[in-house]
């Protein structure tokens, strides 16, 4: 892949729920780097996740990945294709260990640069976690565990839905670095964010997305000094996330 070859090629992409369109002729890419999806409520950022990881059907339009078309195909061949994800809400098993969690995935991640070892090397709070079952975490721990399990793939590309959800502010820092780390790494991250002030942190990129299509780009920059832009495309009460 040359620098300017995208990772990810999203052209034209359609899905929805039955009759009801949601997706509307999508357009995107993404290189080696972090970028962020934002926009109200609604809009169809998790339909948009959904739909590039396979839980939805696509009804036309195209994703590649490295040239190689995902679209159609079943989850767990995109994910071994090469698309880790963490879902909005976190998906965990209420009744497994931190460890077991993350030892169900270990044998394909076996010398390979994400193990459990390298998950707790990156979030240390995991590993003192370790014995403790998915439903005495906390949402910050599950949110680390739910990305572990996702970097287990050895993916190049993660998409990730709200991470910053109901977290703390100090969590989301550590959630930051964890993007910061993985794209120094050569790690792709796709991050659909409510919170303004989160994804500006995580993302260089900010595509908008208004009824099922990218509608604009900025800058982090951009978007964190022009509120009549916040207005326009993420709504009153979800621009700037003082906390976060
Ligand atoms: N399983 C489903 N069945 C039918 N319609 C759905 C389903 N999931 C989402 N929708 C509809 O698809 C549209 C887009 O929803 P989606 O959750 O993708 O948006 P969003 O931008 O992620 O919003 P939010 O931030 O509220 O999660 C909405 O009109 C929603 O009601």
């Amino acid at each position: 892949m040359t620098p300017d070859e995208a990772l990810l090629e999203v052209r034209d992409l359609r899905s929805g729920y039955g009759a009801s369109v949601v997706l509307d002729g999508l357009s995107f890419s993404v290189g080696v780097e972090a970028v962020a999806i934002v926009g109200r409520n609604g809009m169809g950022k998790t339909t948009l996740c959904d739909t590039l990881v396979g839980f939805v059907a696509p009804s036309g339009g195209e994703v590649r990945l490295s040239g190689r078309r995902l679209d159609g195909l079943a989850p767990e061949t995109i994910a071994i294709a090469g698309i880790g994800y963490v879902p909005q809400g976190r998906r965990l098993f209420p009744s497994l260990t931190v460890d077991e969690h993350l030892v169900m995935l270990a044998r394909r991640a076996r010398g390979r640069r994400w193990t459990p070892d390298a998950v707790y090397d990156l979030f240390p709070r995991l590993a003192e976690r370790r014995r403790h079952g998915g439903a005495d975490l906390s949402g910050g721990e599950q949110q680390m565990l739910a990305v572990g399990r996702a970097l287990l793939l050895n993916a190049p590309l993660i998409v990730m839905d709200e991470p910053s959800e109901g977290l703390a502010p100090t969590i989301v820092d550590v959630l930051v670095d964890a993007v910061h780390q993985l794209v120094a790494e050569g790690v792709a991250v796709l991050v659909v964010e409510q919170n303004l002030r989160a994804a500006v942190r995580m993302a260089g990129r900010q595509l908008v997305m208004v009824s099922g299509r990218i509608e604009a780009e900025f800058t982090g920059a951009e978007l964190l000094d022009r509120p009549d832009l916040q207005h326009r495309y993420l709504g009153v009460g979800a621009t700037i996330g003082e906390h976060a």
